[in-house]
């Protein structure tokens, strides 16, 4: 059998997780129109008949190192760099960004394979940019292989999990063959509810929060979960509560109803919005605030 991690990595944006969940067959990592949704590496599990990949799903890469979120995501994508067999470097489009020139020094340092996935070619309407483009890329560098996929409609997954597979060391499972990921049920509570904010909120409200889990608990039948929003400023709270708390029961409801589904039990959910001045541009509060790595 073959086994092995495979890192992906990327700019924001271009499809990371959705390519994951895809892969996986199950939503593991959250997903949303926003740039910078993904804010920890998360592995994905998959075991065939052939073998296990193990997937890591990185937030994206992106020049800006000013804040220290920004930092924290560019460090947990790089991190995931290192120790991997295989890297699938995704962009959204037949085209190299100036910002992908970036992304590619660090990938061409960590010297293991490299495929070059273009993603969202179901946008594409003139599907003839597609061969002169990976003619270019193959001159630049020399990739394990170039696959032009669409992570949301699942086209030509198979032929990158073929690829992929075939660049894995021979090995047993690493993990236990029925086992889908590497973090608890907490974490995916917490992210869960994370990813219906920023589905809902507009602006620039959802990169000033995060989601914190107080209480966790399986009582019988029931799963009762508290969580904080934590925001930066007065202003992001009242708009994250909304008029008479209307934003906040939407959210609350849509995340209880995806926790029921992934839990398979009733859960009572309880949300609580509380400021944190700065959280997002500080070290020390990104830390107690689970930005690990
Ligand atoms: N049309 C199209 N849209 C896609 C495809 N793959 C992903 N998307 C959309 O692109 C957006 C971003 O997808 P994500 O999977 O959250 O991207 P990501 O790379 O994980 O993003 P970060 O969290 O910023 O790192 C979502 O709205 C997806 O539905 C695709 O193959 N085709």
């Amino acid at each position: 059998m073959k086994a092995g991690f495979v890192a992906l990595v990327g700019r924001p944006n271009v499809g990371k997780s959705t390519l994951l969940n895809y892969l996986i067959g199950q939503k593991i990592s959250i997903t949303s129109r926003r740039p910078q949704t993904t804010r920890h590496r998360i592995r994905g599990i998959k075991t065939t008949p052939e073998g296990q990949i193990v997937f890591v799903d990185t937030p994206g890469m992106h020049v800006s190192q000013k804040r220290a979120m920004n930092r924290y995501l560019n460090r947990a994508a790089a991190s995931a760099l290192v120790d991997v067999d295989v890297i699938v470097w995704l962009i959204d489009r037949p085209a190299w960004l100036p910002e992908d020139e970036w992304i590619f020094e660090r990938i061409k340092s960590a010297g293991v394979p490299v495929i070059l996935a273009i993603n969202k070619v179901d946008r594409l309407e003139e599907k003839s940019v597609l061969l002169p483009f990976l003619e270019q890329a193959a001159a630049r560098y020399a990739f394990a292989d170039l696959v032009p996929v669409s992570a949301l409609k699942g086209v030509n997954l198979d032929v990158l999990e073929k690829k992929i597979l075939e660049l894995l060391p021979e090995g047993d499972p690493i993990y236990p063959e029925d086992q889908i990921t590497d973090k608890p049920e907490r974490f995916f509570a917490a992210e869960i509810i994370r990813e219906k904010l920023f589905r809902t909120l507009s602006e620039e409200v959802p990169h000033a929060l995060t989601v914190e889990i107080e209480q966790f608990k399986v009582e019988g039948g029931l799963t009762r979960i508290n969580a904080v929003i934590w925001v930066e400023r007065e202003g992001q709270k009242v708009i994250v509560i909304g008029r008479n708390g209307a934003v906040l029961k939407k959210v609350g409801e849509r995340a209880r109803r995806e926790l029921e589904r992934m839990l398979e039990c009733k859960v009572y959910l309880e949300l609580w919005v509380k400021v944190r001045k700065g959280w997002s541009d500080d070290e020390r509060a990104l830390h107690s605030l689970g930005y690990v790595e």
